[in-house]
């Protein structure tokens, strides 16, 4: 992009730089905001006209991009110190508006956005004159439905109203996103995303933490497949071991929370589900929104601005027209206007899902006066674990019963093994789940997955890691991926992966820091503002500095470490062990599912890795 033409001396003077940094910062602060307005605009009112002008301020932000790439290509970065330098290396790695060529550059983004807003719009139809949209109608029904083929006619509708009408556009935004970070010396889409992760063994780093945890997740997996099997009949299980992906209470099976009334080990327990008594007293989205923020303020951390209250959309509207209602948060970039755009509906899931991102907002917050390139997560995986450390505390049953949502708390073994089985549905059932989106992806970016290899590729990594096959035949025309938003959104997604395992390192260390002494499963850190201090100082950084120090700084180590997630799950995975014996595990191939084949044979249950790698 900016190397192929000709350039004269480079600049040494480091006040030239500084003042260059200095403008940048301003004006990529409006160029930011302006395109965030834009996108905003068309997330909360899907409109032709609102796409097209949120295009517009796409391409204005792109070409600004460039133009600041190519500027600051022009200094010498041997005289700056290692701050100036960070700062002009990031405003160079500008990733897909490095496409010189403007009509692919303005076709990308139409496609992107013409992918988004097939998933947002899209509506599975269970009869002909019922169709639903996912928010709130389809996860209302993996959320309550115990109907086998009610949940069947969800899953095929949701798929079949996604997958077909995006495969053709994905292939597309494949190539011209390749060729563009190609100008910048990445060797595709895949490299470019892990290359934020500044580490070169980071693809080994989080294989090797899915081999670890591994077992725990197996034996949830066979408790989760026994009881099942009392709920829809042995003859609904496919004999290689899988549990079919619509009988896990989600529309992915990525969290089995909705099932933790039928999956907590001892029944006779008050259930730990806080649904029905949030319905009981009248929550409201903006009561769910408040208990967040009441939390941070608890710590001494940043309260929510006036902006956020006035402009977030908490609520899908109800004058009928489209919006993305996949939850997400926004920065734009002026230091006061933060937002959340949520479809809340009154559930647990829900109260979770506002702390999740609520916890980006205090990221914002906090990192809102660092150079604009500074103000992102440390690594992307940092971003996603702040809402779920705060989360953490917020589900102990103690914090329940301390917020009103639960009325009895009792410490007995069992209880504990209850609440510890309702934490696995949510952070374990996740792990391969968050571990293999992003390796199905690596792997199209690259081309070694090809277009006709989508599907078939996708199940095969839905087998082997997560344990769940296709209810109902797929086919080639097929594209399951694309019923997974981060797929059509393009958003990368190991980074819950990462989450999912370091923001146990951060809550150990949080809990450490309130003085807490116990099991970490139990610790609440509210009104900590020693936590609330230790946290924020990490926040304030941003990315200005390689998230080895800062993971050092707030965890003394400087690495990811499933050591804390698996100490915190320790009661839980013993009594696993127990109940399942060797009953655990699955073939690491997918089930015949054509109606004519006789049962295949299979090989061995346990997907230990070694058999992985035989079949691989
Ligand atoms: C519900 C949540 N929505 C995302 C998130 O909050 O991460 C949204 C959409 C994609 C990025 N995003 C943002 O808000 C970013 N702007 C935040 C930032 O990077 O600043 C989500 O997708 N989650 C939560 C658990 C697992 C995963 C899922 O539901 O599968
Ligand atoms: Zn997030």
């Amino acid at each position: 992009l900016m190397i192929s033409e000709t350039r004269g001396e480079l600049i040494n003077n480091v006040s030239a730089a500084e003042a260059f940094l200095a403008t940048y910062n301003a004006e990529a602060s409006q160029v930011s905001n302006r395109y965030a307005e834009a996108s905003w605009t068309y997330n909360t009112n899907i409109t032709e006209y609102n796409q097209e002008i949120m295009l517009k301020e796409r391409l204005a932000a792109d070409k600004f991009s460039q133009e600041a790439a190519w500027n600051a290509s022009g200094y010498n970065l041997t005289v700056m110190d290692a701050t100036m330098r960070r700062q002009f290396v990031k405003i160079m790695d500008i990733g897909t508006a490095a496409q010189t060529n403007e009509t692919k550059l303005i076709h990308l983004g139409q496609i992107e956005s013409e992918m988004e807003t097939i998933y947002s719009t899209a509506k599975a139809c269970l009869a002909p004159e019922k169709c639903l949209p996912l928010d709130p109608d389809l996860t209302r029904i993996f959320t309550t439905s115990r109907d086998y083929d009610q949940l069947i006619a969800a899953w095929k509708g949701w798929r079949d109203a996604t997958g077909p009408k995006l495969k053709n556009l994905y292939t597309e935004f494949v190539t011209l996103s390749n060729e563009a970070v190609r100008n910048l010396g990445h060797a595709d889409l895949g490299a470019y995303w892990r290359s934020r992760y500044d580490t070169p063994e980071f693809e080994a780093d989080v294989q090797a933490l899915f081999d670890q945890l591994r077992p725990l997740y197996e034996h949830l997996h066979a408790h989760a497949r026994r009881r099942l099997k009392t709920i829809y009949g042995k003859d609904k299980f496919p004999s290689s071991g899988h549990i079919p992906a619509h009988l896990l209470g989600n529309m992915w099976a990525q969290q089995w929370s909705s099932l933790v009334d039928e999956f907590v080990p001892y029944k006779g327990k008050p259930s730990l589900d806080v649904t029905p008594e949030m319905v009981h007293q009248n929550y409201t989205a903006e009561k769910i929104f408040h208990t967040a923020d009441n939390f941070f303020q608890s710590l001494g951390m940043i309260p929510m601005p006036e902006p956020f209250w006035n402009k977030s959309m908490l609520k899908k509207p109800t004058d009928g027209r489209d919006v993305v209602c996949h939850a997400s948060a926004w920065d734009f970039s002026n230091g006061i206007d933060f937002r959340i755009k949520q479809c809340t509906d009154i559930t647990q899931q829900h109260l979770e899902t506002a702390h999740h991102e609520m916890g980006h907002i205090e990221y914002y917050l906090q990192y809102k006066d660092q150079p604009l390139v500074f103000q992102k997560g440390a690594n992307p995986g940092f971003h996603e674990a702040v809402g779920d450390v705060i989360a953490l505390s917020v589900q102990t049953p103690e914090h329940m019963k301390s917020i009103g949502l639960l009325h009895s708390v009792s410490n007995d073994t069992e209880t504990d093994i209850n609440f510890l089985m309702s934490m696995a549905l949510q952070k374990i059932a996740f792990l391969p789940f968050g571990f293999l989106i992003d390796q199905w992806r690596w792997r199209v970016f690259s081309g070694d997955t090809k277009p006709e290899q989508y599907n078939e590729h996708w199940w095969n990594l839905r087998c082997r890691y997560q344990g769940v096959s296709a209810p109902v035949e797929r086919s080639a025309s097929d594209f399951d991926p694309g019923a997974k938003f981060h797929i059509p959104a393009n958003t990368p997604y190991i980074r819950y992966f990462v989450s999912f395992v370091i923001q146990f390192q951060f809550h150990k260390a949080l809990c450490d820091k309130s003085g807490y002494i116990g099991p970490l499963h139990r610790c609440d850190i509210y009104n900590s503002t020693e936590a609330g201090t230790a946290l924020s100082e990490m926040l304030k950084l941003g990315s200005s500095k390689p998230w080895t120090d800062e993971m050092q700084n707030l965890t003394g180590q400087a690495k990811m470490d499933a050591q804390p997630l698996m100490d915190y799950f320790k009661p839980l995975l013993e009594y696993l062990r127990k109940e399942n014996g060797n009953d655990y595990g699955w073939d690491p191939i997918c089930p015949d599912l054509t109606p004519t084949s006789s049962g295949r044979n299979h090989g061995s249950k346990v997907s230990s890795p070694l058999t992985t790698l035989l079949i691989s």
